[in-house]
């Protein structure tokens, strides 16, 4: 995940592959309450790692349910409270996750009456802002005790009883639908904890929103053992003695709705027989966003699907502007909106009134954030016109900590397929967390682009100048990939110590440079180096590998054969390059390249103090001198000697320390962008 403030994109202008997608937040969560509420234990698989799921799972774990990682299959393993409370008082914070306030709310609100406790809810300050009052409403008739803390109708909320109270459940229990689907499934996920002795039955008050969501929770209740019969959508039975039972194992689809950005993705992008592979969700989900496809088929997708998966791939172009009731597919439909950038005519959402109480008001923050990159928007009270931009304008796009947000406007990156080329800024890109973490690496594994249009920092500089630390530390505050030119060298030099390869042979080394099996760790492996195999992270940064990298890199065949394996290192989001010919060589053409130095002396100092610290002595004077001898070999060989290139900003490090230079490093990128005045 980028937890960095601003990612930015280049123009875009391809894409294909496969894209595994993470679990199912509406499944995840409904499947965690049920499974908490059950006796027994209940193995989930391919459960979602997120933000919305951290928060249920605390919430359980603060319940008394027993969360762990089963060793055998891999899959989560919950165990539940069996319907009877072993915790009765606790403070659950709960995000900004509706699928965890409302459902839990209830729960917690029927079993505080009967069997006694005080629980409090609360969540981010948006959490604050959307409602519950319905709820709320539909609860405190059965006798439910439920305090508002802050504005009434919205969390936090205090739910409290006294063990042995009783609820009124002989009447149906009214609940309005229509600013919310989750205060129905909250009372349907929670009421089997109270059907022991009779039937119980809800009653919808005006037209449901969000049905398919509804459709999600009836579906989990039967898996756990729960029939409810539906009249329509607006009357619901709990049959009496209903009990939780766990199914022992249940798998969670891939999320529906994250399906939509890459069917859009596909709509748009994957070209001249290019293919984008969604796995996880097919023709057989429970989920009603599934339902999308239909609208980007409308809109020109060309898409097929089957069991667990989908492909698309761009059908009619450009897109056709169409008009949707789009009340079904509440989350997906945000994705349409991005789709309309790409389209013919414009594109009209309506019956998505709800949009304005998620995680933000969500009419509002699209039509804006629509209009930066150029796009006209009209927009009402519930629906939505966005029509394609005349011209596109690079743009800084507000996220609103809204994971939809950051995920549709991601999709106008992809400006190219119409002839714009203007870059993208997302602000606060994290916010995927809440039910897509690495949303942005799936993408960039997917994207094409242009190679000129993917930006390129350099950071050149003799021996232990500091470069490395510097182009590691900027490459992670712009979220961009590292090449460490020096190691390609480094670990050729290995290579040829390996083979009893003499350093003089340039033949034999150019060959060695050429199929070099080398791998750089990313994720949790990130900064570790494979060659053959074999860990040499350490290895590499041994003073002999060091030596002979300067040695083997001296020789004009040994440079070639490594060129095309550094061009390829120029992948979106970007690249920070570092060694010693980055932005003569290789990256002539980089958007910024900095030559760092530093005196001798302060040089030697710092490689002493490093090898004294891994407890290696070291002399000083010693170390200065084979510095200055590298320093020299670096500069006066005849292929690619260090120097600055004619464009490079000179950075001096001696007196700075490492967060100065990247400091000044990030201020020169940011005035050599074109989001200055707007982020
Ligand atoms: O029950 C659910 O899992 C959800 C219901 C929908 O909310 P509304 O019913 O408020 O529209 C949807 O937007 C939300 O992301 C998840
Ligand atoms: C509305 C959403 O979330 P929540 O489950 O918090 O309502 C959403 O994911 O788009």
């Amino acid at each position: 995940m980028y937890r960095i403030p601003f990612l930015d994109l280049p123009p875009l202008a391809g894409a294909a592959g496969t894209v595994r997608l993470p679990g199912s937040k509406s499944i995840s969560n409904r499947v965690l309450l049920l499974a908490g509420l059950a006796e027994g234990r209940t193995l989930v698989h391919e459960l979602l790692a997120s933000d919305d799921t951290a928060v249920m799972l605390d919430a359980l774990r603060a319940l008394g349910c027993t969360v762990e990682q089963d060793s055998a299959s891999g899959a989560l393993a919950v165990t539940g409270i069996g319907g009877r409370l072993p915790v009765h008082a606790a403070r659950l914070y709960l995000g900004n996750a509706g699928t965890a306030m409302r459902p839990l709310a209830a729960a917690l609100a029927v079993l505080a009456t009967l069997q006694g406790g005080e629980f409090e809810l609360s969540g981010v300050a948006r959490m604050h802002e959307r409602p519950i009052g319905d709820l709320v409403a539909a609860l405190r008739p059965l006798g439910c005790t439920i305090d508002e803390l802050g504005t009434p109708g919205y969390p936090p909320l205090r739910l409290r009883g006294t063990a042995g109270g009783r609820l009124a459940l002989e009447r149906a229990i009214r609940v309005r639908g229509d600013v919310s689907s989750q205060f129905l499934t909250a009372l349907l996920l929670a009421l089997p904890l109270a059907a022991d002795a009779q039937d119980i039955v809800v009653e919808v008050d005006g037209e449901l929103i969000s049905k398919p969501y509804v459709e999600i929770t009836l579906n989990l209740l039967a898996r756990f053992g729960i029939a409810v019969r539906r009249e329509g959508w607006q009357r619901f039975t709990i049959p009496q003695g209903s009990r939780y039972r766990t199914p022992g194992t249940i798998h969670v689809e891939g999320d529906a709705s994250s399906a939509s950005y890459f069917v859009a993705l596909g709509a748009i992008a994957a070209t001249g027989g290019d293919v984008l592979r969604i796995e996880g969700v097919g023709s057989d989900s429970i989920q009603g966003d599934i339902r999308f496809v239909e609208a980007a088929q409308a809109m020109g997708a060309d898409v097929r699907t089957g069991p667990g998966w989908l492909e698309v791939r761009r059908g009619r172009w450009p897109l056709q502007g169409i008009t949707l009731d789009a009340n079904h597919i509440p989350d997906a439909a945000m994705t349409l909106a991005a789709m309309a950038l790409y389209a013919e005519g414009p594109t009209r959402i309506e019956g998505i009134a709800s949009w304005r109480v998620k995680e933000t008001d969500r009419i509002a923050a699209m039509a804006a954030e629509l209009r930066r990159v150029g796009a006209s928007v009209v927009e009402g009270a519930d629906f939505i016109e966005v029509s394609a931009p005349e011209t596109w304008l690079p743009a800084a796009i507000r996220t609103y900590d809204d994971h939809r947000m950051a995920m549709c406007l991601s999709l106008a990156a992809f400006n190219p397929t119409v002839g714009a080329r203007v870059p993208l800024r997302i602000l606060e890109p994290h916010c995927v967390a809440k039910t897509f973490p690495d949303y942005f690496e799936a993408l960039f594994a997917l994207a094409k682009a242009d190679p000129a249009d993917i930006p390129v920092i350099t950071v050149d500089g003799p021996t232990a100048s500091g470069k490395g630390t510097l182009a590691a530390e900027i490459a992670a505050a712009l979220g961009y990939g590292l090449l460490d030119s020096g190691a390609l060298y480094r670990a050729t030099g290995i290579a040829a110590m390996w083979d009893g390869v003499s350093p003089d042979d340039e033949a034999a080394l150019a060959t060695l440079a050429e199929g070099l099996d080398l791998r750089f760790g990313d994720g949790a492996d990130a900064g570790r180096t494979w060659l053959r195999g074999r860990d040499i992270t350490d290895e590499l940064r041994l003073e002999t590998s060091g030596l002979m990298a300067s040695r083997v890199s001296a020789w004009p065949a040994v440079r070639a054969a490594l060129h095309a394996l550094q061009l390829s290192f120029r992948r979106a989001p970007g690249l920070v390059a570092d060694g010693r010919d980055m932005g003569t060589v290789i990256f002539p053409d980089a958007a910024l390249k900095v030559f760092l130095t530093a005196s001798a002396q302060e040089r030697a100092a710092r490689r002493h103090k490093q090898l004294i610290s891994k407890g290696i002595s070291a002399s000083l004077a010693d170390l200065r001198a084979d510095l200055e001898a590298r320093d020299l070999r670096d500069r006066s060989r005849s292929v690619s000697p260090l120097k600055p290139a004619e464009d490079a900003l000179m950075l001096d490090n001696s007196a700075l320390s490492i967060e100065d230079s990247v400091a000044q490093v990030l201020a020169w990128w940011q005035q050599r962008r074109p989001f200055g005045h707007s982020a």
